[in-house]
């Protein structure tokens, strides 16, 4: 099957008619350009400004290593929608609430594709899982099935949570807990693969832009797989008094709320609302999906104006809106409370509130998300219940990231744990 593409492009002030045509499987591309004529011209909204590229390779050689940061940097210059030639793909990034509502509700169907990238691809066995498929009748059989068959029935402090966290999906899959030696090594087996994968699947791939290559893996990802850049970021001293401060009202919470005498069970946590404040803080500052999950437009369309064309990649730079000032008081400060304010209510994880979308938005968002809340409220309440946490000594808080479809810190944090209960058959 051939898919023909057809959009408007304006390079150097002239404005030209694009065809793509891509085989099914992406073996090979052609790109061409016309001249419109003027009746077109007018007819026909003209694509998002952005960069200039290179010619082939597009903006490629200018991304750098964090594609988040980047795209931050490029909609401070170019505005909230903004387009870039990837090889000869046409990405489109957006980082605005009102684009972000055009996109996941008012032209939700037509946005609800994904393209797997190669590493994806190869992990998820021709992108034919849950979160790659495209839109259509096989992935609403398999969401329908992930969301009321597995879904309910649920069954370094990140290793510790990730231990836990692998335990869970474990018995979700298996329906059994794995001991020993065995256990060890599995979790230690998963915990590198997700890694590497979750760091795979968010870089751009040659590959991926240039099909015809892909058999020869030039950057390594799907053979060697290789450790990445990162940079570096420490907490200076003023965010890090603020962070004590919170720990403090949070272990007061949990004190008032599970007492000294108990652990925390599930009936807790809806009384915890400063916690369930820190999570969403914290899924703000620092959103695990900062580019959530691209999405590809099924058919040409209007967006905020311009044209995008049939089978563009349409980024949501989550990380931007969830940092911009004109959106929110002291935007690059931790400060849970912004989320306990009255008028704060609209803050959930529905997707709905295009100012706040950690988990997306529309038909294609998380269905992981009641399952990641409680997780999330459960393993940190009984960690910070049970336990008083201190840095190491001459040590300090660092938020350095590792950027990957999923970003995750650079540096384990370790830290000492003192129990807190006096009842130590409690623990
Ligand atoms: C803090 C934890 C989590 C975050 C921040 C998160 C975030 C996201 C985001 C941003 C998307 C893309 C949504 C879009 O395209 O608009 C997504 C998709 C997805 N998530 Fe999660 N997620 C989390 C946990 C989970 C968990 C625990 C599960 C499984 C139980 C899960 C399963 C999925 C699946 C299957 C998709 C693909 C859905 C589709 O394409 O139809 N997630 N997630």
């Amino acid at each position: 099957m051939v898919v023909m593409v057809v959009g408007c492009q304006q390079r150097g002030g002239e404005s030209y008619q694009i065809s793509s045509y891509y085989s099914s499987h992406n073996y090979y591309s052609v790109l061409f350009a016309v001249d419109i004529d003027k009746k077109s011209k007018k007819a026909m909204a003209p694509l998002p400004p952005g960069p200039k590229g290179l010619p082939v390779i597009g903006y490629l050689p200018f991304l750098g290593t964090f594609l988040h940061k980047k795209f931050t940097e490029l909609a401070g210059k170019y505005g909230s929608i903004y387009k870039l030639w990837l090889g000869n793909k046409l990405c489109i990034v957006i980082s605005s609430p009102s684009l972000a509502k055009e996109v996941f509700r008012d032209k939700d169907a037509i946005f609800a594709n994904r393209d797997p990238p190669t590493a994806s691809r190869i992990a998820s066995y021709g992108g034919n899982d849950i979160a790659w498929s495209s839109y259509g009748p096989e992935w609403k059989k398999m969401r329908k099935v992930f969301v009321r068959e597995m879904l309910s029935n649920p069954v370094d402090f990140g290793e510790l949570v990730f231990e836990i966290i692998a335990n869970a999906i474990n018995s979700m899959l298996c329906g059994g807990t794995v001991k020993g030696e065995k256990w060890i090594s599995f979790v230690s087996e998963f915990r590198k693969l997700a890694e590497e994968l979750m760091v795979l699947q968010g870089k751009p791939n040659v590959s991926d832009l240039f099909p015809v290559l892909a058999r020869f893996d030039l950057q390594g990802h799907c053979g060697g797989w290789h450790r990445h850049n990162i940079n570096h970021a420490r907490m200076d001293d003023g965010r890090a008094n603020a962070t004590s401060r919170i720990m403090e009202k949070v272990y007061q919470e949990l004190d008032e709320v599970v007492g000294h005498s108990n652990i925390v069970e599930e009936f807790h946590l809806p009384n915890l609302q400063l916690l369930n404040a820190v999570m969403k803080e914290t899924l703000r500052l620092h959103p695990a999906l900062p580019l959530s999950v691209p999405h590809i437009s099924s058919q040409s369309c209007t967006l905020g104006g311009y044209t995008i064309p049939k089978g563009s990649t349409v980024f949501l730079n989550v990380n931007a809106i969830h940092k911009d000032p004109v959106l929110w008081d002291n935007a690059l400060e931790f400060r849970p409370e912004r989320f306990l304010n009255k008028d704060s209510g609209s803050f959930d994880y529905s997707g709905n509130n295009f100012q706040y979308l950690p988990f997306g938005s529309g038909r294609r968002i998380c269905p992981g998300v009641p399952l990641a809340e409680r997780m999330f409220m459960f393993i940190f309440a009984s960690l910070l219940h049970s336990f008083e946490w201190k840095l190491l000594n001459g040590t300090e808080v660092e938020l350095s990231d590792k950027f990957g479809i999923v970003v995750k810190k650079k540096n384990p944090l370790l830290l000492i744990a003192k129990p807190r209960l006096s009842n130590f058959d409690l623990y």
